[in-house]
């Protein structure tokens, strides 16, 4: 039987974040878009204002999505991944930028509660360099990330840091965020990374229901 590899899955997950959005607004937002959102991440910006409330009421709302925790964990990486896997959490990111120990002890909660492990290579100066390390690490998503404070300026491309790490990958599944728009999905999807992260492009659209459909056909 021929296994595919992750390069050649073809499965892509769309991950809607919700950083700005209030809980009514996320839940709203989910009901519209079912089917099209796969994995709904609770936004950096989100966890900071509320916890892991909006953790626990997105599970419960749509337990047949996955809930996405975007804690950014730095240290204490067992304990912070435990407090978002316990809330409901089924995938925890954590810094690339962070140290093996914290990786590692994500990695281990991730293990005791079945879920899974994102890691944000935000900041990362040599992507290939860390991302061969964390692919022998047990991570599942490996993701290049142009951070919000720096889209624009042109210093980072989500497409080709994104080839980068699928190049040097051979467990993890490749993911991609920042910036992503109904644009610039072809050419990323084209990439086959196993999530694209979509976040303003579909909460400040028009309707973001329509946006997420459309932007889920382009990854089929
Ligand atoms: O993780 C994010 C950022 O660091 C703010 O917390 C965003 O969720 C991510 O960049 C996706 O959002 P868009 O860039 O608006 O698509």
């Amino acid at each position: 039987m021929q296994v595919q590899t992750h390069k050649e899955e073809c499965i892509m997950k769309l991950q809607a974040a919700l950083d700005t959005l209030t809980l009514e607004e996320c839940l709203a937002l989910l009901d519209h878009t079912k089917g099209a959102v796969d994995i709904a991440e609770v936004g950096t910006p989100f966890i900071i204002e509320c916890g892991m409330e909006p953790v626990r009421a997105i599970k419960a709302a749509h337990p047949e999505i996955e809930v996405l925790a975007d804690a950014k964990i730095m240290d204490a990486g067992e304990f912070e991944a435990d407090k978002c896997f316990e809330a409901g959490a089924d995938i925890v990111t954590v810094l690339g930028v962070s140290y093996d120990e914290t990786i590692e002890g994500v990695v281990r909660s991730a293990k005791t509660h079945g879920g899974q492990v994102m890691v944000d290579m935000i900041g990362v100066m040599d992507l290939a360099a860390r991302a061969r390390e964390l692919d022998k690490m047990g991570v599942d998503y490996i993701c290049v990330h142009t951070a919000f404070d720096i889209q624009g300026t042109g210093q980072k491309d989500p497409l080709e840091d994104l080839k980068v790490v699928n190049a040097v990958i051979e467990n993890a599944r490749a993911a991609v965020a920042g910036g992503v728009k109904l644009a610039t999905v072809d050419a990323i999807a084209a990439e086959k990374p196993g999530v694209i992260v979509v976040g303003g492009a579909i909460c400040n659209a028009d309707d973001p229901a329509v946006m997420a459909t459309a932007m889920k056909e382009r990854m089929k």
